[in-house]
């Protein structure tokens, strides 16, 4: 089974090929790219006949507090499309989700089995993964969408669009972020990339042969 491996920026691809991952695309930031690229890819594949049967979000990611400190490695349960939707006057949650506004998921799952191996492998967390087009940097922000995701551990900029093509395109989706600074108020001095990125590499080491192993029909949910 072919993986394709999905990262925003060249760092991130040279951790994951360092550490195994064969088939890499740097997509650029943000979901809007990522899904746009990524398709392309997917579509391209399987015309020539070499469809992939897996394809992998992966790179560094901002860390919800305490759960996920900096240098952490952290695996998608859900893939949550945390700013996609509409801010709601009034009431106590002031926002309401692609899916609530009627327009389709918010959340893509990853198969169960496999995410659960994979963070098994590497140490990693297991929980709720956001995407966001804006890159949180208060901590107001911070604080809102922990409320409105408990449990969330990361947020990113590029898993729901990887999701999203490969829902289009009928392949199964993993997201692995390692990360590299805290969510709320922005400071991008106090980002730690090169740890973040060793983090993701040593993580992938673990990964690869999962992903190697994995069979779509072993797994119970996808
Ligand atoms: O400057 C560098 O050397 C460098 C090396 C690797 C990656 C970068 C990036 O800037 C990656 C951008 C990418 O990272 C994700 N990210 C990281 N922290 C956050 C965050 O707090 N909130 C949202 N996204 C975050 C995101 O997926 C970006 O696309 C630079």
């Amino acid at each position: 089974m072919r993986t394709l491996v999905v990262t925003a920026v060249s760092a991130e691809r040279d951790a994951v090929a360092g550490a195994g991952a064969a088939d890499v695309l740097v997509s650029g930031a943000g979901p809007a790219a990522a899904a746009a690229r990524t398709a392309a890819v997917l579509a391209r594949e399987a015309a020539r006949g070499r469809p992939y049967g897996l394809v992998v979000s992966a790179g560094i990611g901002g860390g919800f507090a305490p759960a996920a400190p900096v240098g952490s490695v952290a695996v998608a349960s859900e893939i949550v499309a945390a700013d996609l939707g509409s801010e709601t006057p009034g009431g106590s949650v002031p926002f309401a989700s692609l899916a609530e506004l009627g327009f389709g998921t918010a959340v893509h799952h990853p198969p169960r089995a496999l995410a659960r191996a994979a963070a098994e492998a590497a140490g990693a967390a297991l929980g709720p993964v956001l995407t966001v087009s804006t890159a949180t940097g208060t901590a107001e922000r911070a604080a809102l969408l922990a409320r409105l995701h408990p449990g969330a551990l990361v947020e990113a900029m590029e898993g729901f669009g990887v999701a999203e093509a490969a829902a289009v395109c009928g392949v199964p989706v993993l997201e692995v972020r390692a990360v590299s600074n805290a969510v709320g108020p922005r400071d991008r001095d106090a980002w730690r990339i090169p740890e973040a990125l060793t983090a993701l590499g040593v993580a992938f080491g673990a990964i690869v042969p999962v992903l190697d192993g994995w069979r779509e029909h072993s797994d119970e949910r996808h």
